[in-house]
């Protein structure tokens, strides 16, 4: 099979998925002007390139909280893998562990984030974490993911309530089918119960400080886009925030990351490294991010139609297709490294 861009991806996956699920991937919030508005921001930016410079094959890694990922290209976390492909989540983490990244292990996983580790040795995970209204199950979720090995914890903060996605309304799709489920949510103190995710809209900065007191891992906090949250979360002592706006699945009319990036990183002031997730489709994008002052960014969706498409091998060649593209903007910005990228380079261009 040929797929030569992450566009032919997004092809095959809708073409091998049912339409409802598919649209469960794809779509966003209300009339989706989010989803869309993160990738065209990035359409509106150029990449101003150095010439001269004498850098040899570029270096594209990345250290963050302890994880090491050769390009500075995570996978997001996102739900219900098995919907995609039969070996779901397992499939992700061996294709994260080649391409030697981070995967974040969504707290919806259709594999438990222990199984998920099993499979993939040597994978670098990450746990997404819906923080729970019953305290309790919220420490045990902290807890399988430590003893799963995971490295941080991501604690997604625009979710008080579930989106209104209107594909899913129409289609009707509001569970998952009865052979799957969110495995990580197995209730082992009361026999085999698999519980609801439940958003909470009583969440507060003191629902944050009690989990830097339940555990060592560092916390990521994942859904900011206003300054103010930023330095609030350097207050309750985050170890790095993720602008996101949930890939436009949540509120829609939120303003594209990468127009939201210079001023969350303005108030992170270098305290802590700033993520960005959302319309990242192509290296150039990786650039843009990275030049405006993000230490690294994730994908969501790309990652779902290399498994929907290949399995293991679809998302390996999507994390291929990204790294390659990474390299060869890089060479020809001009930059040895990554860290060479600064705000000057990057210009709106209508
Ligand atoms: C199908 C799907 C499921 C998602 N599930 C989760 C989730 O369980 N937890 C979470 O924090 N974010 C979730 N997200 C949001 C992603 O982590 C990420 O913010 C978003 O997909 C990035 O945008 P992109 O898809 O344009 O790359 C999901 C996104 C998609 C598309
Ligand atoms: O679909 C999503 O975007 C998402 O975040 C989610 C949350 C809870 C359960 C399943 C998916």
């Amino acid at each position: 099979m040929g797929f030569g861009t992450l566009r032919a991806f997004e092809d095959e996956a809708r073409a091998r998925l049912e339409p409802a699920h598919y649209d469960y991937f794809a779509g966003g919030a209300g009339d989706e002007l989010t989803v869309r508005a993160n990738e065209a921001a990035f359409a509106r930016l150029g990449l101003v390139p150095r010439v001269l410079r004498g850098a040899a094959k570029p270096e594209t890694g990345v250290t963050l909280l302890g994880s090491r990922a050769a390009v500075p290209v995570l996978v997001a976390p996102t739900a219900f893998h098995r919907l995609a492909h039969p070996e779901g989540e397992r499939a992700t983490a061996r294709a994260a562990a080649a391409a030697e990244t981070v995967m974040i292990v969504s707290m919806a996983a259709t594999v438990a984030v222990g199984d998920v580790a099993d499979a993939a040795p040597g994978a670098d995970l990450w746990f997404q974490l819906y923080v729970q209204p019953d305290a309790a199950f919220t420490e045990t979720l902290v807890r399988r993911a430590e003893a799963a090995g995971c490295k941080a914890l991501v604690v997604t903060v625009d979710s008080p309530v579930m989106g209104l996605r209107e594909r899913d309304l129409r289609n009707g799709f509001h569970d998952l089918p009865e052979h799957l489920c969110c495995e990580n949510m197995r209730d082992g103190a009361h026999g085999d119960r698999v519980r609801p995710i439940v958003m909470s809209p009583e969440l507060s900065w003191e629902d944050i400080d009690r989990l830097r007191e339940m555990t060592a891992l560092p916390i990521v906090l994942k859904g900011v886009t206003h300054p103010a949250d930023a330095r609030l979360a350097l207050d309750h002592g985050v170890s790095a925030i993720m602008v996101s706006n949930h890939g436009g699945r949540q509120l829609d009319t939120v303003p594209a990351t990468i127009d939201l990036l210079p001023d969350i990183v303005a108030a992170a002031g270098g305290a802590v490294p700033v993520l960005l997730d959302g319309g990242v489709r192509r290296g150039t994008d990786v650039l843009k991010a990275l030049a405006l002052g993000a230490t690294a960014v994730a994908v969501g969706r790309p990652v779902i139609w290399g498994l929907a498409a290949d399995g293991e091998r679809g998302v390996t060649r999507v994390l291929g297709l990204l790294r390659t593209e990474v390299e060869h903007a890089l060479t020809l910005c001009g930059c040895a490294s990554v860290h060479e990228l600064e705000p000057g380079m990057v210009r709106r261009t209508c």
